[in-house]
């Protein structure tokens, strides 16, 4: 008897979960009281995007809704609600109240976690330093030192490492852009890739750190100077004392004691790591352990406080330089105090500014200089390193995508010969022979296409509304923009939007065709757009060209990525790779 009764209610209560509207009757995702779809999100966070796309799928729409316990997620993928929110009703959809406390502690109300006057005028002042042509200059050139002085030795070390093990590619980059990024935003060089170090991947997906050369507490590294280019010209500059680099541009970086470097180097990945897993622990969780200080919180506040002590080093040092400095900290303290008058000239609330504006004849106060530059390091370093990583591989996959940029390059080299340009300035890439390249342009938007750096965007809904495809907002909602799932949706890319196809990209000419960012958000798009996406290109062109044009790269045999479940998508097995030196035909 009571075995029926409880059978009877079980199919009940099944019946009534099944077809209600929020729980198992939802088409897009089915939920449980109280905590939601997080059972579902977490029984498939090892293919979190891949499964977001599935639920696009059975949803069928580029639109639903997502309940988690408390709070409810409208996740979109149409063009048409992504102009809406990031552009007819920018001022609705802010990062919002649920967003900040996440990253405050890491970036305080820099410009990647602010919203209105305080973000505007960030935006005003970064726009306005973004444009320089001296910075772009400085782009090509951080990168053109960093890819002939350590990333090609580094990868010709490896290579003619007799061990067999591959060589995990992912880590390198990551360790490339963590160097560039802080060059370009402090104007230190942490020396993070080093020829004499480099990281080999198992099959199995355990990544293995190997140090390799390492004598007796001192290197045998492949010296920067030994390396002979592919032109037969040898790079002649040295890291001065192994934390500088002087070039002969004339640039000068700061230099700073190693152990702040050191804490800095590995405090911001380790701080970015224990936040993102905030995302995925109920807020009440994090929150009481950061104010009991325990547990991971802990050790975030011991990343953090490394973090802050270089950020601070560096920022007064550069009060008392007087140096041809041409990075982003020395742009910033240049800006006077005219300057941001102008700036906030017309906004109403200016309060956030009398409270930060301690310094005297600083137009900028230190902590929001902080904030600001430690922002940059955060948008510059994984998602440049997922840009490579993705194309490399998808090189690597299409032969035929592989041979059409090593034609491109050598036809480039082949103008330089003829008009005798561009390879006295540069080890690699002149700036004016980066942007010809057309091909490599459409195979790396159509990498990020599939594979984009920043998977998906939320924002936060501060009015009631209505989006375009007729979605009701409720205020207090998420609304949060798939890039992954836009990338590979049928109604959005057409029947082969699945296929890696870099022809996409381009007109009959053969010249880049850009499409509008609201199809094509992963720089996002509209008043918010990246400020770096065109550092980004020439970076990510000038890495990847100098390997094509210097390698074959094939895969490890039997690998297949795993993708992270992280704010930027990378691999979490990272990219096992064998090389072949060219035949140096490209160059000849
Ligand atoms: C492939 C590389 C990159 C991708 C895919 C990318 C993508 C994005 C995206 C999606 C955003 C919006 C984030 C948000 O507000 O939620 C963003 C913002 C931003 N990015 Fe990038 N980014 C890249 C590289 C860079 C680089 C190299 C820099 C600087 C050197 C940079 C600087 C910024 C800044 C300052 C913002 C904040 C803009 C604002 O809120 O007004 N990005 N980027």
């Amino acid at each position: 008897m009571w075995t029926i009764a409880v059978a009877v209610a079980c199919v009940a209560l099944y019946l009534l979960w099944r077809y209600h509207p929020r729980y198992g009757g939802n088409p897009g995702l089915p939920s449980f009281p109280i905590v939601g779809c997080l059972p579902l999100i977490l029984l498939n966070k090892h293919r979190f995007y891949e499964w977001s796309c599935e639920v696009f799928e059975s949803a069928h729409a580029l639109t639903h809704l997502v309940f988690m316990g408390s709070h409810t997620t409208i996740a979109t993928a149409d063009p048409r609600n992504v102009y809406h929110i990031l552009k007819s009703r920018f001022d609705f959809y802010p990062k919002g109240p649920n967003f900040y406390p996440y990253f405050h502690d890491i970036f305080g109300v820099g410009i990647f976690n602010s919203d209105g006057p305080i973000w505007r005028f960030q935006r005003k002042v970064a726009s306005h330093i973004f444009t320089s042509n001296s910075l772009k200059d400085f782009v090509v050139d951080i990168a053109d030192a960093e890819i002939c002085r350590r990333l090609i030795p580094a990868l010709e070390f490896a290579r003619k490492d007799q061990s067999g093990c591959p060589l995990d590619l992912q880590a390198l980059f990551m360790d490339f852009t963590f160097d560039t990024i802080s060059q370009l935003t402090f104007g230190v060089d942490p020396v993070r890739l080093v020829s004499c170090k480099f990281i080999k991947s198992r099959l199995n997906g355990n990544v293995q750190h190997v140090e390799v050369g390492v004598e007796g507490g001192k290197s045998n590294c492949i010296d920067c100077s030994d390396y002979i280019q592919p032109n037969g010209q040898s790079l002649s500059s040295h890291a001065e004392d192994g934390r500088t680099l002087q070039r002969e541009s004339g640039v000068s970086y700061m230099k700073v004691p190693g152990d702040l470097i050191q804490g800095f180097a590995e405090g911001f990945p380790a701080a970015l790591h224990i936040i993102a897993n905030r995302f995925l622990t109920p807020k009440f969780v994090w929150q009481a352990k950061r104010r009991l200080n325990i547990g991971s919180e802990k050790k975030l506040r011991h990343a953090l406080k490394a973090v802050n002590k270089f950020a601070t080093f560096v920022i007064e040092k550069s009060k008392n330089e007087n140096s041809r400095r041409k990075d982003l900290l020395a742009m910033f303290m240049q800006v006077s105090k005219t300057q941001v008058a102008s700036l906030l000239e017309g906004e109403d609330d200016v309060t956030w500014k009398e409270n930060g504006d301690n310094e005297e004849g600083q137009a900028l106060s230190d902590s929001l200089l902080k904030d600001i530059l430690l922002s940059f390091i955060l948008a510059g370093r994984e998602t440049v390193a997922s840009g490579i990583t993705f194309l490399i591989w998808q090189i690597c996959l299409y032969p035929e995508v592989e041979e059409a940029i090593h034609e491109e390059i050598k036809r480039i080299l082949k103008d330089r010969q003829l008009n005798k340009s561009g390879a006295k300035e540069v080890g690699t890439f002149a700036y004016e022979e980066i942007r010809k390249m057309h091909y490599l342009h459409a195979a790396l938007s159509e990498s990020m296409r599939l594979f984009p750096p920043i998977p998906s965007d939320p924002k936060y809904a501060a009015e009631d509304d209505v989006l375009p495809d007729g979605t009701k907002v409720q205020k207090g909602y998420e609304v949060s923009y798939n890039v992954f799932a836009m990338g590979r949706a049928r109604q959005v890319w057409g029947d082969d939007c699945l296929k890696f196809k870099p022809e996409r990209w381009l007109g009959e000419d053969g010249a880049f065709v850009a499409v509008s960012p609201f199809k094509y958000p992963v720089f996002q798009a509209g008043l918010r757009t990246c400020l770096g996406k065109d550092f980004a290109y020439i970076q990510i062109k000038q890495v990847v060209a100098s390997l094509v044009r210097d390698y074959k790269i094939s895969l490890s045999p039997g690998f297949k990525p795993k993708l992270s479940f992280s704010i930027n998508m990378l691999m979490t097995n990272g990219l096992p790779v064998i090389l072949h030196r060219r035949q140096n035909d490209a160059a000849s």
